[in-house]
């Protein structure tokens, strides 16, 4: 039987950037995966998604400015975006598990089940690892209602040659907004349906009630407390019948109705490792599974913090670091900050403003009224720093179009005390730029 220093069971970013980690080191390590190499984040997630956000930001910024100095609003091709896309995914998707493998590295493509402590077995072999981790990822929620099979998800989404004319998307969460304003923009009728009365749970609700406002403006409509019933096939297309019976005609359905873990089949019962069905497996502060020799890392870990690529990168860092350097001190996530990539955007680090304690004052900046701003057609942009009794800033959240990039300005100033005097002494912004109006928001 093989034997490898760490079996990694799946290749998405948790498990790429403890390669990174162990490249610097003599281990060896044994990569299984059963999808995609490279995983979620840049083959049905997060890349294919930004790549043609950058498409769809400039074609709405154009609609917002359509006779502000800017004739008429530019018009998305869908098909040649597409096209596109699969050209350079093509080869990404061919070159990505041989940059995987290396004299140190392995891979096997297969479902990864744990036999033991330190056994895994995969396309008919087992094999032996000191350590094992588990960075499975989730897959997408499929609804439990009849048809449901009708209805795609993200990992079809970005290969969709045709958009029809008039699409419904299910959920009102980070996948399900992002999804309506890609295709909305490419000039489908876009309806979405959320089965609660909330959108966008992570972000500030003001925020996220501006961003419902200008998206049923541009003509998506969303339609909130409406559980889906049932899908059915029609001559036309599909038909999705709400729990009410309201009816919605559409060529295309997207389930976006959340993620569960990746735990099925991976022999977690046998070996008595606990974990949740949907929230994933449970990992005490150094990540550790309750057999100690396993690990969980990234999405699939019950960590407490939100699915995102960032954490899972820190999570894998401290996997290497606890193994290789026997690092003590129990994990600690920085102020992780996040943004929906709609239009405009989102974006949060550390505190809400609904989460503020006593002591704690919000001070808020109309983005909008900034030349910056004005120019780009961006009137509602705003941004709300919370700071704590002390003086430190414990939180921002914004919304714009530029928001995914200002909030890392906000991050490393999470904890500072006197954030005006840090940031100008220590940080040399350029001008002009949301960095200089820094100064303002903190005199
Ligand atoms: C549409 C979409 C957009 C997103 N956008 C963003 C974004 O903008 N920013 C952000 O930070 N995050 C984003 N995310 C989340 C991000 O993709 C995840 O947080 C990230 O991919 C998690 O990495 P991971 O390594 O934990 O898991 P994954 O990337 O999911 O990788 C897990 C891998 O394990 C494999 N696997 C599972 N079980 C087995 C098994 N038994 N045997 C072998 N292989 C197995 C899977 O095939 C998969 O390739 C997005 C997600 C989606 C769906
Ligand atoms: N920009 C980003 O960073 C980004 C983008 C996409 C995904 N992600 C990550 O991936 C995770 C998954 O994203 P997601 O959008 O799939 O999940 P989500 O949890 O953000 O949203 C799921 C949505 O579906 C709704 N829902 C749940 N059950 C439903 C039902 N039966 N019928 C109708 N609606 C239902 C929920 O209320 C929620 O609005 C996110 O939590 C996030 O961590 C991040």
């Amino acid at each position: 039987m093989k034997k490898y220093d760490y079996i990694i069971i799946g290749s998405g970013p948790a498990a790429n950037h403890l390669l990174f980690k162990l490249a610097r080191t003599k281990k060896t390590a044994l990569v299984i995966e059963k999808g995609f190499w490279g995983g979620t984040c840049p083959n049905t997630g997060c890349q294919p998604k930004i790549f043609m956000e950058g498409a769809v930001r400039p074609v709405l910024n154009t609609y917002y400015l359509s006779g502000k100095g800017v004739e008429k609003p530019a018009k998305l091709d869908w098909n040649a975006l597409i096209k596109r896309k699969k050209l350079i995914w093509a080869e990404f998707r061919r070159e990505e598990r041989s940059s995987i493998e290396n004299e140190q590295v392995d891979t096997v493509f297969g479902h990864g089940v744990i036999t033991g402590p330190h056994t895994v077995e995969a396309a008919g072999q087992e094999y032996e690892g000191e350590n094992i981790v588990i960075p499975t990822g989730l897959r997408p929620h499929r609804l439990e209602v009849p048809g449901s099979e009708y209805a795609i998800t993200n990992d079809e989404f970005f290969d969709l040659d045709e958009l029809p004319a008039k699409t419904v998307v299910i959920g009102g969460g980070y996948v399900a907004l992002e999804l309506a304003t890609l295709m909305q923009a490419a000039g489908s009728e876009v309806t979405v349906l959320q089965h609660s009365d909330r959108l966008l749970r992570p972000f500030d609700q003001e925020y996220v009630e501006k961003l419902t406002q200008m998206m049923t403006d541009r003509g998506i409509q969303i339609k909130l407390n409406m559980p889906v019933e049932a899908i059915a096939k029609t001559a036309a297309g599909y038909e999705v019948t709400a729990e009410n019976g309201q009816k919605f005609a559409a060529g295309l359905v997207v389930d976006a109705s959340g993620r569960r873990a990746n735990v099925d089949g991976l022999g977690l019962e046998k070996l008595g490792i606990k974990f949740d069905p949907i929230k994933g497996v449970a990992v005490n502060e150094h990540l550790q599974t309750n057999v100690p020799s396993i690990f969980a890392a990234g999405d699939v870990a019950d960590n407490g913090q939100l699915n995102l690529t960032p954490v899972a990168w820190v999570d894998s860092y401290h996997i290497y670091d606890f193994v290789e350097n026997g690092l003590e001190e129990g994990i600690k996530y920085p102020a992780v900050a996040t943004s929906t990539f709609t239009y405009p955007q989102i974006a949060q680090v550390g505190k809400r403003e609904s989460e503020m304690e006593d002591g704690d004052t919000v001070r808020r900046m109309k983005l909008g009224a900034t030349f910056a701003s004005l120019g780009e057609g961006d009137t509602n942009a705003e941004l709300k720093v919370i700071f704590n009794q002390a003086g430190e800033v414990v939180g921002a959240s914004e919304i714009s179009i530029n928001a995914g990039d200002d909030i890392n300005l906000f991050a490393p100033l999470i904890g500072k005390k006197d954030p005006a005097k840090f940031a100008m002494n220590n940080l040399g912004f350029a001008f002009p730029t949301l960095a200089n109006k820094l100064d303002v928001l903190f005199r």
